[in-house]
């Protein structure tokens, strides 16, 4: 025999406990009984042992973080910017350099704290729960609060949330936390104690999950004393993965950086040849070409961006998990949804039954007292009921269908004789039925209960109203068959129920062996109401030209009755059965899912769900999927956002996810889609914003070097960074706050392919925008020069032309601000007017213009600043110029605007609006 596992002592003063040793001497060891711990015990095991939780390892320390933000490629360049500068003799720019690296490094350092610490939080939200014996109930609590001795129930879908060795029940598990093994392995009380511990049979690990079956188990160890708490190096960390809108707009900045690298250099050659500056003047020349040019805050800003984007979702209802969710859930083109508990409320109530040959309606049902189905109903199902409160019908805890059934049951009469349960069959949704063997006396009797389909060809016979059986005829099998379609016409789920007494108890797996030959004793339809939110929710997906799918295991005719009733397949609606897809080719599906339309998967598998997903994201499509089962999960992994229930989901779907719904509801999924798309709109906002400022930065450098020096330079390197680094930095992290832009939603989702940054944007952004800027300013520049009685090739090194010299540059300084305030509001919206969406209706941004204005009167009137910006105070005259620049800009923009408005309208007439919408979505 093996060395024992020796667990350390689950509180102090306690001895080690061997998990594998005899069970009564584990149980007496834990001072446990397989009744589990009263409350006030647990309670104070809990003081002793402490929360039944893993320590995180703790990431890499902050410094490094920070330093990280010193050493990235852009910062590498700025650093070289800074040598040039140090180089070209000029060590207050260089000085000025390093301080703006170390501010952005900072910024960003913060930025991403920040966002890492919004998504470590959600974890908040949705605590693990178990289901634990307490003073004998089953109870379900957070599973921190579990303590070594406590038993625990675990069922299908659950995580294990302790260490523990069963009692009683037989289960599976997928093992592959822990050893990445993802083939289930099957676990029951007794066997070998002579193999390592984590292949003993009757042991169940944290961080496990059970995929089939139900079990008692007791706790031997908790927290860090647990197998996982062992491999504490697995980190728990949420680790940063750049999002595929990260690493685009990543590229798009090195690229500018290299066009910025290129353009100095060019400079360097043009400047010192054509031009005749001093070596050191074009070099600090070069310098401020890079700095204008090289975006610097944008990467932590976008980050930034995403994070809130996780907290708005996380007070929506929905859990996201990464941060490159909030930009997947935007492009969503396709939503996959379950019916049950998503599109409906999941509160099953019987409506009408069928027994004995007649049907009724269940809100006054037959007095059926001991009859047949009622005793079935009451038998077969996993509902628990409060022991002290047997008739609280409220307190009853279970799944909705069976709490419908229990409660018809007991309005039928309770059963004559009490029946204890022998085994079951657990509810399979790929068999779609349930059965329990059942022992009153020395009677024992299956029952069964699911879908009509699946059980009627199980069944011979029929029980009639006195009780006894007939065998069933083909023409009860055709009348039942009408039954069963015209309830399920109306909407409603219909289950058919069934008996059969049987000779001998049958393991577990001999399932098929044991449900044959029944006796069909009813029939009952459960209505289960659309939720209210639903229909408004599918017309905003219709309107933003998103397709529903509805894969469900319920019947055709119910599905497709929910669907119409909630609008789903409004402009034409199939439906295919789960044979049909089973037997359906790739390229039909492919066929069937290219067609116009909308589409109800009735009586589909998990399995359906997976091809589905594969089909469509073949066609392009991003597809979110819903689910809420074990066989779910591998489905919810595949789909481009898996979305999972956290009310109803198992603990397996929900680990699968990439968002959980904490209210299951359909709608919440399409707000979330709606807040993707905002955040992601708001990301091309501020990179308008920040890229439009390149123009008129470069243009004014271009006059100079290209004037030969009959111009002075119009803007110094020292302007540039109060500009980039200064103030404008609070306006664009306020334009990631921007509220929703009218339309949002009815415009088609975003290609997949589409880049974040593209043509038209940067065309609006340097072109226009920037465009307009440049002669602007550079039109001050001259007017501020002229007034001053400059001419062209005058000397501005002294005297008082070099005076009017600083005051021009002032004017260039001011007048790239003043127009980045008109630039800030146009870039507020892509298509909208400024007056659809209002002009103080984001507050932020107000306050980030005001800082900016603050900033530049600062740099511009305060002496000391003065000296180190080369400003000089503006005239009355010169203020009074600057005031039409910021409505100049944004009025070029809001009518460039107007007229693609009008361009879409006509397209709209013409008949292509999906072509134009989505052509002017895209254009920034
Ligand atoms: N507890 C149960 N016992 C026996 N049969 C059941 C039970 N629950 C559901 N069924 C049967 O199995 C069918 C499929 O159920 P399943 O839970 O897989 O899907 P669903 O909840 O109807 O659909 P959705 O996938 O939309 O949530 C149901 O239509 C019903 O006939």
């Amino acid at each position: 025999m093996s060395q024992p596992h020796v667990v350390p002592p689950p509180e102090p003063g306690a001895g080690p406990v061997d998990p594998e040793e005899e069970l009564t001497r584990l149980l007496r060891d834990l001072r446990t009984r397989p009744e589990g711990l009263t409350g006030r015990e647990a309670a104070r095991r809990l003081v002793i042992a402490g929360p039944n939780e893993l320590v995180r390892t703790p990431g890499p320390p902050w410094w490094s973080q920070l330093v990280a933000q010193l050493v990235h490629p852009l910062a590498l360049l700025l650093w070289l910017a800074a040598v040039l500068a140090w180089v070209a003799g000029t060590p207050p720019l260089a000085v000025a350099i390093v301080a703006v690296i170390l501010l952005n490094a900072l910024f960003a350092f913060f930025q991403e704290r920040h966002a890492e610490r919004a998504v470590e939080a959600l974890s908040e939200y949705l605590p693990p729960h178990a289901t634990v014996l307490r003073d004998g109930r089953p109870v379900r609590v957070e599973a921190r609060e579990l303590v070594p001795g406590d038993v625990i129930v675990v069922g299908e879908g659950d995580r294990v949330s302790a260490d523990t060795r069963l009692l009683s029940g037989s289960v599976e598990v997928d093992l592959s936390a822990l050893n990445g093994e993802s083939l289930p392995v099957r676990r029951a009380p007794g066997g070998a104690s002579d193999v390592p511990l984590l292949e003993a049979t009757d042991l169940l690990f944290t961080g496990t999950s059970c995929t089939a079956g139900e079990c008692r188990a007791v706790v031997f160890a908790t927290g860090m004393r647990t197998e996982l708490g062992r491999i504490a190096a697995l980190s728990q960390r949420v680790e940063h993965v750049p999002s595929p809108l990260e690493v685009q707009v990543l590229h798009v900045a090195r690229l500018i950086a290299v066009v910025a690298v290129a353009m100095g250099a060019g400079f360097l050659v043009v400047g010192t040849l054509l031009t005749g500056l001093s070596l050191a003047d074009t070099l600090s020349f070069a310098i401020g070409l890079l700095v204008a040019n090289v975006p610097e805050g944008l990467l932590p800003t976008i980050t930034l961006a995403l994070a809130v984007g996780v907290r708005l979702l996380a007070r929506e209802g929905a859990l996201v998990k990464r941060l490159s969710a909030v930009e997947t859930l935007g492009s969503t083109s396709v939503i996959c949804t379950d019916k049950t508990g998503t599109l409906t409320l999941n509160r099953m109530r019987g409506m009408r039954l069928w027994t004995g040959g007649s049907e009724y309606d269940a809100g006054s049902p037959p007095a059926l007292p001991g009859g047949r189905l009622a005793t079935a109903m009451s038998c077969c199902h996993n509902v628990s009921v409060d022991p002290d409160h047997p008739d609280d019908q409220d307190a009853w805890v279970g799944d909705p269908t069976e709490l419908a059934l229990v409660r018809l049951a007991t309005a039928l009469g309770p059963p004559e004789q009490s029946w204890q349960r022998v085994t079951q069959f657990h509810f399979d949704p790929t068999l779609r039925r349930m059965s329990t063997l059942d022992r009153s006396g020395d009677r024992l009797v299956l029952h069964t209960k699911g879908a009509p389909e699946e059980l009627l060809p199980l069944c011979t016979r029929v029980a009639a109203a006195d009780g006894t059986d007939a065998p069933m005829t083909g023409r009860d099998r055709t009348d039942l068959d009408a039954l069963v379609r015209r309830w399920a016409a109306d909407g409603l789920r219909v289950l058919a129920v069934a008996d059969r007494p049987v000779g001998s108890v049958t393991g577990p797996g001999e399932r098929a062996e044991t449900e044959r030959d029944l006796a069909l004793v009813g029939l009952v339809g459960m209505v289960d109401p659309p939720r209210p939110e639903v229909p408004a929710a599918v017309a905003r997906c219709h309107d933003a030209g998103i397709r529903l799918l509805v894969v469900t295991g319920d019947h055709e005719l119910t599905a497709r009755r929910v669907a119409e009733q909630v609008g789903i397949g409004a402009g034409g609606l199939r439906v295919v059965g789960g044979h049909q897809l089973d037997a359906m080719p790739e390229q039909e599906l492919d066929a069937l899912l290219e067609a116009e339309g909308e589409i109800v998967f009735a009586r589909s598998s998990p399995e359906a769900k997976m091809r589905i997903a594969d089909a469509l994201q073949e066609q392009g499509h991003v597809v979110a999927m819903t689910g809420d089962g074990v066989n779910d999960a591998p489905a919810l992994r595949r789909a481009d956002i898996g979305v999972a229930m956290g009310l109803s989901g198992t603990d397996v779907a929900r680990e699968a996810a990439t968002m959980v719904l904490t209210d299951d509801n359909f709608a919440t999924v399409v707000s979330a889609v709606s807040e993707g798309r905002r955040v992601y709109d708001n990301v091309r906002k501020f990179i308008v914003y920040i890229f439009a400022h390149a123009t008129p930065e470069v243009v004014p450098f271009l006059v100079y070097a290209f004037a030969g020096g009959a111009v002075p330079l119009p803007l110094t390197v020292m302007q540039i960074l109060a500009i980039d680094l200064g103030t404008e930095t609070l306006p664009a992290l306020a334009l990631g706050r921007e509220p929703a832009e009218p339309g949002l939603m009815e415009r088609p989702p975003r290609d997949r392919s589409a880049g974040v940054i593209d043509g038209p944007m940067l065309a609006r952004a340097w072109g226009l925008l920037g465009g307009v800027s440049a002669v602007l300013v550079t039109a001050l520049f001259f007017a501020t020069l002229l007034a001053g009685g400059w001419s062209p090739g005058a000397d501005v090194g002294s005297g008082a032309m070099h005076e009017v010299w600083r005051q021009a540059t002032t004017m260039t300084f001011l007048g790239i601000v003043a127009c980045q305030v008109g630039t800030a509001i146009a870039a507020r919206t892509t298509r909208a007017s400024l007056a659809t969406i209002g002009f103080a209706t984001n507050r932020l941004l107000l306050w980030g213009i005001l800082f900016e204005l603050v900033f530049a009167a600062a740099v511009v009137t305060l002496p000391p600043l003065q000296v180190v910006f080369g400003t000089a105070r503006p005239e009355a005259w010169q203020v009074a110029a600057l005031l039409p620049l910021p409505v100049l800009v944004w009025g070029a923009d809001e009518l460039w605007r107007g007229s693609q408005r009008r361009r879409e309208r006509v397209g709209a007439v013409a008949g292509r609006p999906g072509a134009d919408r989505a052509a002017v979505g895209r254009s920034g």
